[in-house]
């Protein structure tokens, strides 16, 4: 139980930090719904006793009149206060989602790429939506308050009902009008209410079950079913190698699942639904016989019937869907604290402690770094030591699966060394700080990424932007020509914008390289920079490249063994090992990896 209202208040807290007056407003909307019920029951009941001494008179009239204004003005308040209700909570619904994409742009990119995370963050965006999401949750907490009013305020009219007592009862009745028939409706009440604690825990328990079990099976199938079926850029492979069954084929196993677990959580509840049914009719017919012996032995007027029985349905109503909503609520709590267990994972923006700049005369060390992805058995980098010189061409160049862009993404802080350190020059860079690197490099990734926006934004990320500069960096990465074509210029739409111009697999590199540039950054990193581009595109990126880098530091990673030529410096290679350096003359004349990969290549143009 401390358990349950320690994550309910976690949650609570959690809202009120992200919209302080949801809780307030959800909290007076409730307490108002359960009074506003009342109300009619107390003016009829009071317009029956009037009816029954004083027959049809003003005061009759002036009662009715009262009754109309008060529902009126209580229904118009109750509206007002459940339209910002209503407002509130959609906002807070925005903001919790908006804040599961800030925070999985913030976090160490590492942990993207690890499965335990990802489902971390499937969990968190499930535990928002499921069952309702947010917007359920709040209503299942106004409900729950306005349950506890009715229970508070039923109880206190059942305490004034039981002490109302009559002289001329006797016989079996005496006994109802007793002091301890009292004592054991209270106790049957509060059984009712062990009961349904009884309930609660066994609807919750089959709940949480089912939502674990169905996490990993809602990622697999979001999986095939929006990075695969509905994704337009797989939908060429789908067609070519005929995958729409092996697809389909995929989904239905884990629906399959699905549904077998969902069977399994629905018998539970109609059962425990069942039980719940069958104990509140007990005890509401207890109760009808108490009101009517009292009203029969005139120990409350007979116009009290109608609050009492009214008040009493509501309570032994409350007493049953109490534990329903407590369970329902808490288990949308639980599944909320998926949420905020992900919201308190430190983010880069926690753990930067101090930035690290760069600049065009920084030394870069690696001291006998390795790394192993989390869940893989070997090292891919194993005790890599090397230096790197400032305003330098260094070219890495291996086969396929050697290292290369795992050593880079090291080099630029999305991944921290599993042993060794990197030095900035000469000086350790400790791993909380690793991160901060990541604003020193402009790089150009073999699989990079443009944001759909206009081509001005897409270069400068919207930072502050400066025309002149966005032209230059397009002239420098060859997008010159394809710039002309454009009505607008860099003004263009791409993508999925307005009238937005999809660009060609060559175009969209140049614009990344156009990216990189215009980021200014005192290192600039090339992962196959050059792999879209049309050979003549090719040679004009490479002549160009000490016009393009200036007087910055390069890496450039390439198959094209050409490429390597106009570099300063070469770094082999092989198994996550550093087998070669040095310049292209000297390796070239080495009998080696180097001399292997560049004769192969040669080798097939002659
Ligand atoms: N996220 C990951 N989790 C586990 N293993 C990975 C991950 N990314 C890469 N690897 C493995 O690490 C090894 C090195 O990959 P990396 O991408 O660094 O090689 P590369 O030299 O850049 O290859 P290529 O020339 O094909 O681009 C590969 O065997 C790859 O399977």
């Amino acid at each position: 139980m401390k358990e349950h209202i320690r994550s309910i208040m976690t949650i609570l807290k959690l809202i009120h930090q992200q919209r302080p007056y949801t809780l307030l407003l959800g909290l007076s909307s409730s307490f108002f719904k359960s009074l506003v019920a009342y109300i009619p029951l107390w003016f009829t009941s009071w317009i029956i006793n009037v009816f029954t001494v004083h027959g049809v008179s003003q005061q009759l009239w002036e009662l009715v009149f009262v009754l109309a204004v008060s529902i009126l003005c209580c229904e118009g308040l109750q509206y007002i206060l459940e339209f910002r209700l209503h407002i509130a909570v959609k906002e807070l619904e925005l903001q919790l989602e908006k804040n599961i994409s800030e925070k999985v742009m913030y976090l160490a990119y590492d942990r993207l790429e690890d499965k335990d995370s990802l489902d971390m963050i499937e969990r968190a965006k499930d535990g928002l939506s499921q069952s309702g999401g947010v917007i359920a949750m709040m209503s299942q907490f106004s409900s729950l308050l306005e349950t506890l009013f009715t229970i508070i305020m039923s109880l206190a009219l059942l305490l004034y009902l039981l002490q109302c007592h009559s002289s001329n009862i006797s016989g079996i009745f005496a006994f109802f009008d007793s002091i301890w028939a009292g004592a054991i409706i209270l106790l049957m009440l509060l059984g009712y209410i062990c009961f349904g604690n009884y309930l609660s825990r066994s609807f919750e328990k089959a709940g949480q079950t089912f939502f674990v079990q169905n996490t990993k099976l809602s990622r697999e199938n979001d999986y095939y079913c929006n990075e695969v079926a509905l994704n337009s850029a797989m939908a060429k492979d789908i067609r070519i190698f005929q995958m729409q069954e092996a697809v389909l084929e995929e989904m239905e196993q884990r629906q399959k699942k699905s549904l077998k677990y969902f069977t399994i959580f629905i018998k539970r509840i109609a059962g425990l639904f069942t039980e719940s049914v069958f104990f509140g009719n007990m005890i509401n017919t207890i109760f009808y016989m108490l009101i009517i012996i009292k009203v029969y032995f005139h120990s409350i007027p007979i116009g009290d019937f109608v609050t009492y029985a009214g008040s009493m349905a509501k309570l032994n109503n409350a007493i049953s869907t109490f534990p329903i909503i407590y369970t329902d609520l808490h288990m949308k709590v639980i599944y909320m604290m998926y949420y905020d267990e992900f919201l308190k994972l430190p983010d880069q923006r926690m753990q930067d402690e101090k930035a690290i700049q760069l600049n065009e005369e920084s030394i870069i060390t690696f001291d006998h770094v390795s790394y192993r992805y989390p869940h893989s058995e070997s090292d891919v980098l194993k005790d890599i030591s090397f230096t790197l010189q400032p305003r330098k061409k260094t070219a890495i160049v291996g086969q396929n699966g050697a290292g290369k862009t795992t050593l880079i993404k090291l080099l630029c802080g999305l991944y921290k060394p599993t042993s060794g350190q990197i030095l900035i020059d000469g000086i350790p860079v400790n791993s909380s700080q690793l991160s901060a690197l990541q604003n020193n490099f402009g790089v150009v990734f073999q699989d990079f990424t443009l944001f759909d926006g206009m081509l001005k934004d897409i270069i400068t990320n919207q930072t502050a932007e400066n025309e002149e500069q966005i032209l230059a960096v397009l002239k420098q990465s060859g997008f010159e020509k394809s710039l002309q074509k454009l009505s607008v210029g860099i003004y263009t739409n791409i993508g999925i914008q307005e009238n937005g111009v999809q660009l060609s697999g060559g175009e969209a590199q140049k614009v990344a390289i156009a990216r990189a540039l215009y980021a200014n950054r005192p290192w600039v990193i090339l992962d196959e920079p050059t792999a879209a581009l049309d050979p003549l595109s090719e040679i004009e990126i490479y002549t160009h490249l000490n016009d393009l880098i200036k007087d910055k530091s390069a890496i450039y990673i390439s198959h094209r063994m050409s490429s390597c030529q106009f570099c300063d410096d070469i770094i082999v290679l092989d198994k996550g090992k550093i087998i070669q350096r040095g310049t292209h003359e000297m390796l070239y004349k080495e009998q080696g990896l180097y001399q292997k990969l560049w004769n192969a290549q040669a080798d097939y143009f002659k």
